[in-house]
């Protein structure tokens, strides 16, 4: 998997609102209805990353979760970190939390 170049960075990005840059991650808040709802979240993610052999970090405080997604294998962000990022969003949606 190939580092994106900054034109590709910005053109998918355009399509992840609730996502910002930063450096050579991406980030994003869920604020999730309650703890319970914050893990079964958690959860439905690890099973994505495990599909798509990409992990996010993840930092859990009560029902607010961040996430950052880069790619240690190319030193920056590729194409999986878009692809789980909008995997993370349908979950997130599906678990009734906001941005
Ligand atoms: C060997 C294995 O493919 C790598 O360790 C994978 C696992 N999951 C990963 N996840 C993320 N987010 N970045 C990586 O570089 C990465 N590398």
């Amino acid at each position: 998997m190939e580092r994106l170049d900054e034109a590709s960075i910005s053109a998918r990005l355009a399509g992840l609102p609730g996502w910002r840059r930063e450096g050579d991650e991406i980030r994003r808040t869920v604020t999730a209805p309650d703890f319970r709802t914050a893990i079964a979240i958690v959860n439905d993610v690890a099973e994505q990353a495990e599909h798509l052999n990409h992990h996010p970090d993840i930092d859990i405080r009560w029902r607010e979760l961040r996430l950052a997604l880069t790619t240690h294998d190319a030193g920056g962000l590729t194409e999986l970190d878009f692809r789980l990022a909008g995997r993370i969003d349908a979950i997130a949606a599906d678990h009734g939390a906001a941005t």
